[in-house]
């Protein structure tokens, strides 16, 4: 049955004092009693996905504002029935206007753990980052997107601890593949195409000092070689093929191409990869997954 005590109405001039709102009910705030399930800590809670434009910092000193995707979640102790949810995206837009290397994001997990009285905080920004890519031989440009995150954790020690992460493409020609067709030119003249896939390499590099986008692609490019092309005439294409003669690749020696210069690499501390190759040849990927392996480190 509908109330007839409650007016429907909308005041737009209704302000909110002090009272008033010491009078709303603060129920993340309320005692342990209001818990529902087992009264233990939550290791993560926040928010997932808020969006913002933010500032990045470029090698040559300029600045590049991207759409950013948001994670920011602390940790709950036991006893606390809930965060003060709206202070996860209200503390980062402390932030808003700032220039955001990884080393930033120390200075927003300190926030995170002093606003929401929490010991341990963690961060996740994702956005795509443009990179002008030149063609192989014609001289033209274009622009290669890269799905990229910058990851901080800091736990209830305070350490901090900073992670990229970077979606890498490049085609791989199996070497194999390769190998068969030759058999067929020399020995049955029969024409052949060895077959090659568009391939990702998704990897997480866990940074001990700061790292540009563009130094981290310059690593997967310099091992694999055979970056995915932009702008592609017929002396592009051409070229393009003669790389993949030249640079072959099973997608266990992807794994070992990208694990040799990233472990060269000083201020990169770990990292894992997953290279997927998908297969022309066949309807599944075959995968390969290599990881450093420091100790307490990525798996
Ligand atoms: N903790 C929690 N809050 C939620 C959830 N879903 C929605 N909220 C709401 O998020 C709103 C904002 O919470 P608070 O940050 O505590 O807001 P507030 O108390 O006005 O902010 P402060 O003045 O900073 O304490 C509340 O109205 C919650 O009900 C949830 O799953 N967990």
């Amino acid at each position: 049955m509908i109330s007839t005590k409650l007016k429907r109405y909308y005041d737009p001039t209704f302000t909110v004092s002090d009272d008033y709102k010491d009078s709303l009910p603060d129920l993340q705030n309320g005692p342990a009693s209001l818990i529902e399930g087992a009264d233990v800590p939550i290791q993560q809670v926040g928010i997932s996905d808020f969006k913002l434009p933010l500032k990045y910092p470029r090698p040559d000193g300029e600045l590049i504002t991207l759409e950013t995707s948001v994670d920011g979640y602390v940790g709950l102790e036991a006893g606390k029935k809930g965060i003060n949810m709206s202070r996860i995206m209200r503390s980062f837009y402390k932030f808003k206007d700032e220039v955001f290397h990884p080393d930033k994001l120390q200075e927003v997990l300190e926030c995170y753990r002093e606003d929401l009285d929490s010991q341990s905080a963690y961060l996740r920004l994702s956005f795509n980052y443009p990179i002008m890519q030149e063609s192989l031989r014609s001289g033209l440009e274009g622009y290669q997107y890269y799905p990229v995150s910058i990851e901080g954790t800091m736990g209830k020690d305070g350490k901090f601890r900073k992670f990229m992460h970077l979606d890498f493409e490049y085609s791989s020609a199996c070497p194999c593949s390769y190998e068969l067709s030759e058999h067929a030119r020399d020995k049955r003249g029969v024409a052949t195409v060895p077959h090659s896939q568009r391939s990702l390499a998704s990897m997480t590099v866990e940074l001990d000092d700061s790292l540009f986008v563009e130094d981290l692609v310059e690593h997967c490019r310099e091992a694999l070689m055979t970056e995915t092309q932009v702008m592609v005439k017929r002396e592009d294409e051409q070229a393009f093929a003669e790389m993949n003669g030249a640079f072959q690749k099973f997608v266990e020696d992807a794994a070992r191409l990208l694990y040799e210069q990233l472990n060269e690499q000083d201020e990169i501390v770990d990292f894992v990869i997953r290279c997927v190759h998908m297969e022309s040849l066949h309807s599944h990927d075959a995968v390969s997954r290599i990881c450093k392996g420091v100790p307490n480190g990525l798996r």
